[in-house]
């Protein structure tokens, strides 16, 4: 395959580059910029040196489609809408790392964006790339909504206990940490480092732009679903989301059933790994890694479930599970080119 990153130079493309230059059946990587055209990638990102020494190129969606099988937008909100229409088909395939393409609804987009959503077509062609629960239609697709960070990480969280139906649909609370990596590479206010070190923030309180993308996707699961609660904080570390998710069961379980049934959903997905009773995992167990791994126990005092979901904002979060998308998109074996172990300690 050949393929291309539009926003190379970000946290989300890097981590791109070390994939696909590592990918099995990527056979070329073109790397795009906007504001670096020309320079050679290795002298903005020393790291490197030596080992990614091509120049970065212009966007030219014309010579995109007829050099490329396969586009990776790794840009801010707002650019995808603009591109992906103009890159997508001719036999060239996007996935768009972006939130641009994955609520269904324009309004809705408008509403917790603040901007201009993309054209319903467009909408209508994009399938939301959670890898593990939409295989059929990501095989499918020639463009790709990948998931938010949190939003992955609550999702693989919630999915069986919600598709089953077994939590009282309005207790669900979903209290989530991330990474400063998570705000991509340009230092604002909240991460700075005199700010965000020894320090740890929640933001965004009730008005976060993933809340309507993980309740799209849990009414998908349970049209008995409709708002949650859901909360991020700013921890200082450099990746990592902990996703802790708080519900209550409409029906008894024991914590050894409620595993059994995450269990069965997740046995054939070699990803997402299931901590057996009294484990819970930890950031670092899936660092720089393409692992979900999720703990939960039942309080049986207050009938209600934790559960815990983590994740590398960067990888599952992002990168990685883009390429896992791009490996389904294209046939090819699911775990090809991710089978890096996590970084411990
Ligand atoms: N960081 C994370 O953990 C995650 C990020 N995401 C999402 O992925 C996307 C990328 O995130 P991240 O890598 O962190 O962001 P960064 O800010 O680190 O990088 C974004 C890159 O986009 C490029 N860019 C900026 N403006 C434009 C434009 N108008 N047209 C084309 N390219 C542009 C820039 O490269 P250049 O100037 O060279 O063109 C920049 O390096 C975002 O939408 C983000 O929300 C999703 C999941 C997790
Ligand atoms: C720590 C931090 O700031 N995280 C970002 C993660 C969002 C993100 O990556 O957003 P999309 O994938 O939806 O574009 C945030 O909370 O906005």
């Amino acid at each position: 395959m050949k393929a291309g990153i539009v926003g190379a130079t970000g946290y989300g493309g890097l981590e791109l580059i070390r994939l696909l230059s590592d990918h099995p059946e990527v056979e070329s990587l073109t790397l795009y910029s906007t504001s670096d055209a020309g320079k050679s990638f290795e002298n903005l990102y020393s790291h490197m040196n030596t080992v990614i020494t091509q120049k970065l190129e212009e966007i030219n969606p014309e010579s995109m489609q007829e050099r490329l099988d396969i586009v990776f937008l790794a840009t801010p909100p707002g650019v995808s809408r603009e591109l992906t229409p103009k890159l997508a088909g001719r036999g060239l395939k996007v996935i768009d790392l972006s939130g641009d393409l994955r609520l269904t609804d324009p309004q809705q987009y408008t509403e917790w964006y603040k901007q201009e959503a993309a054209s319903e077509e467009v909408l209508e062609r994009a399938v939301y790339g959670l890898s593990e629960w939409n295989q059929k239609k990501i095989k499918e697709a020639d463009i790709i909504a990948n998931p938010g960070c949190y939003p992955t990480a609550s999702l693989l969280g919630l999915g069986p206990i919600i598709q089953e139906r077994l939590a009282i649909p309005e207790t669900v609370v979903i209290d989530a940490k991330s990474g400063v990596s998570g705000a991509g590479k340009n230092p604002n206010p909240l991460t700075h480092f005199g700010h965000a070190q020894e320090n740890f923030q929640i933001y965004k309180v009730n008005q976060h732009k993933h809340i309507p993308e993980i309740e799209q996707q849990l009414k998908t699961w349970n049209d008995e679903m409709s708002t949650v609660t859901f909360s991020t904080h700013l921890v200082p570390m450099t990746r990592g989301i902990m996703a802790t998710i708080y519900l209550k069961l409409s029906e008894p379980q024991t914590t050894e059933q409620l595993l059994q049934l995450y269990e069965n959903y997740y046995s054939m997905h070699p990803f997402v790994r299931v901590r057996q009773e009294g484990q819970f995992p930890c950031t670092k167990h899936v660092y720089a890694s393409n692992y979900c791994d999720i703990g939960l126990t039942i309080d049986s005092r207050t009938n209600r479930v934790t559960i815990v979901s983590v994740i590398d904002n960067l990888m599952k979060g992002a990168a990685s599970q883009a390429v896992q998308n791009m490996n389904l998109q294209f046939g090819i074996e699911e775990t090809a080119g991710l089978q890096g172990l996590p970084l411990y300690p």
